[in-house]
């Protein structure tokens, strides 16, 4: 069973009949926020969900939690029906969803407990305070007082509680200085380690990059590529650049010849071999060091914020020509 479903999933924002002061119903654009989404996570997988501003993740998000229902299609999260508000799948959810609430008056370590309690867990809250690392001393205030990474320190580990079978956690690095984000990155791994599934939005594509398993891009309501990074590399045949440092540089057009070689370039000692298939620059960099002497080299994989500005802007593209807002149903008499 995957960890979570979707089908066709999608939601219209502001979908409404209107009425004008004579009585007449007129015409109502809605945003389609999330357009026909289907995707599966499997369970033990760490998948980062990615995608610009106003791409949708949020409200799929909340859809998964059952914050929101969706307009038409449907989504399962852990074999349960999003819309039928399960308890017994409450309990096996860590949330962090967009825009928390915390209780002002409550401290950080009575919120981790009042957590324990309602999901009838037996952590020990300073241990998770400890994870997550929230000083001891501001646990034992009020959350009211607390900066943005500490709330968002707080946030996660309330999501922790209970050992989930499944995090959900709407851009959890938010607010985070580069500790909390490298303690973050951690913390998922581990959660992964034991078995748990992780499915996070994030703008942070550098950490996206070494945590996740596969991730998937949304641009303007629809996935535009899902995959391990190393697929959508080839895929996309951004590939890898060796830059070598060659004692002498010899003929160059076995290289050129190889499969996945797109280019081969020189500049003074420098031979840049631009290959579509990340595999192959290993390949490309033995067949350079049988010709002549690599003194050095230097290996460049595309970064996931490439792959992400090649596909989201690939999708600007056909945005323009289409843009993502549908006419409101039952429009003009
Ligand atoms: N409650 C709402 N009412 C009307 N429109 C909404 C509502 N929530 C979201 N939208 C619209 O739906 C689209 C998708 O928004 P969403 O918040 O899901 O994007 P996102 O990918 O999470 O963006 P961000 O990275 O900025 O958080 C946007 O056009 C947004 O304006």
């Amino acid at each position: 069973m995957p960890a979570l479903q979707t089908t066709a999933l999608t939601k219209t924002f502001g979908e409404r009949k209107r009425f004008s002061p004579l009585g007449r119903r007129t015409q109502s654009d809605g945003v389609l926020a999330v357009d026909d989404l289907d995707l599966t996570v499997d369970d033990g997988e760490v998948f980062g969900f990615l995608g610009p501003n106003g791409a949708g993740k949020s409200t799929t998000i909340n859809m998964l939690l059952g914050f929101i229902h969706p307009t038409s299609g449907s989504a399962e999260v852990l074999g349960h029906d999003v819309t039928e508000n399960s308890t017994a799948l409450r309990s096996r959810l860590g949330l962090l969803p967009e825009g928390f609430d915390l209780y002002e008056n409550l401290t950080g370590r009575e919120h981790v407990q009042s957590a324990i309690e309602t999901k009838g867990a037996d952590d020990d809250p300073d241990a998770i305070i400890d994870r997550v690392g929230l000083d001891p001393e501001d646990a034992r205030r009020a959350a009211g007082g607390y900066s943005k990474g500490m709330a968002q320190r707080l946030a996660l580990g309330i999501a922790l509680v209970g050992e989930p079978d499944l995090l959900l956690l709407d851009e959890p690095s938010s607010g985070l200085d580069p500790k909390g984000i490298k303690l973050l990155r951690t913390i998922v791994r581990e959660e992964a380690d034991r078995g748990a599934t992780v499915f996070f939005s994030s703008h942070a594509l550098g950490q996206v990059q070494k945590v996740c398993d596969r991730v998937g891009i949304m641009a303007d309501g629809e996935m535009v590529a899902v995959d391990a990074i190393d697929d959508l590399r080839e895929q996309l045949g951004t590939g890898a650049v060796v830059e070598a440092t060659v004692a002498d540089v010899p003929d160059l057009d076995p290289l050129r010849a190889l499969d996945a070689v797109r280019e081969v370039s020189v500049a003074d000692d420098v031979v840049r071999i631009t290959c579509d298939a990340p595999e192959t620059k290993m390949t490309a960099l033995r067949r350079l060091d049988d010709a002549t002497t690599v003194n050095d080299v230097a290996i460049e994989d595309a970064s996931l914020e490439a792959l992400f500005e090649e596909y989201t802007s690939q999708e600007a593209a056909t945005a323009d020509a289409e843009p993502a807002v549908v006419p409101a149903t039952g429009g003009d008499d």
